[in-house]
């Protein structure tokens, strides 16, 4: 299992660092068996945040990065610079720049590439919106996602690749998916990434739920069998309900 906190434009480097330093504390106090986390915060605290982190396994994300090697693009950061911060991972395909930045699959499947091409965990998003699932589109809409973020791009291994499955409408808005729609559409995107690779790589890629995930439902979610974990937007936020997220998810993988 994996969890992942998406800080998005949330915390400046005081805050951020003093974020990192207390989800330390609490890793080192916790027993989260083989539940595995990462934290996401914003470019400008990714190397005091790494630092805070110490000799933590809490591995360290970005929340974009530019499809280009360098250059002159005035504004963006490289895979290359990434991973001289010390990242491991970088999210791919937010709908929140999908929707304010307007990237599109094929902008997506270039970060892809990029991210893996330089050795870097893509954590690529997909989900629908609320007018998409009530047109009864929702799974198309994720195909399609899917399908053209990843065209052309191969994996060594299933943990080179996260998928996180976040339904537009449960982002930051306290609706969250029901288990149900959750592993619905989990089951759903392993078929597919079965389909695009193997079945034995769809296995063992960790598709995480993203979409009001908090302490009070992750049970539910999380214990959902094609579930593998969490991409937290606010509740990354404060470390006690990162960390309680993650207790739930080490306490179900204890009694698996
Ligand atoms: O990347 C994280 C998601 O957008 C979820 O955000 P949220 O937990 O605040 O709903």
């Amino acid at each position: 299992m994996l969890i992942a906190g998406n800080w998005k434009m949330n915390t400046d480097v005081d805050s951020g660092t003093e974020l990192a330093a207390d989800i330390a504390a609490a890793v080192k106090k916790s027993d989260l068996g083989t539940v595995a986390l990462a934290v996401c915060p914003p470019y400008v605290s990714l190397t005091s945040v790494r630092e805070a982190l110490g000799e933590t396994s809490v591995a360290l994300g970005a929340q974009n990065v530019h499809h280009e090697d360098e250059g002159a693009f005035t504004g963006e950061v490289s895979a290359k610079m990434l991973l001289s911060a010390g990242c491991s991972h970088v999210i791919v395909g937010h709908s929140e720049r999908r929707e304010y930045f307007s990237e599109s699959n094929q902008d997506i499947q270039q970060k892809v590439a990029q991210a893996r091409a330089n050795g870097l965990v893509p954590i690529l998003c997909v989900g629908e919106t609320k007018a998409e699932r009530d047109a009864g589109d929702a799974k198309n809409v994720v195909e399609q996602q899917l399908r053209g973020g990843l065209a052309g791009v191969d994996f060594g291994a299933p943990d080179d690749l996260v998928i996180a499955y976040e339904p537009v409408w449960a982002i930051g808005t306290g609706d969250t998916a029901t288990p149900d729609q959750a592993n619905e559409m989990h089951a759903f995107i392993r078929g597919l990434l079965d389909d695009l690779y193997s079945s034995a790589f769809a296995d063992d890629v960790h598709i995480l739920y993203g979409g009001s995930m908090k302490p009070h439902n992750a049970e539910e979610l999380l214990s959902q069998p094609d579930v593998d974990g969490g991409l937290v937007g606010g509740a990354s936020l404060d470390a006690e309900s990162f960390i309680a997220i993650a207790e739930h998810g080490a306490s179900i993988q204890a009694g698996a």
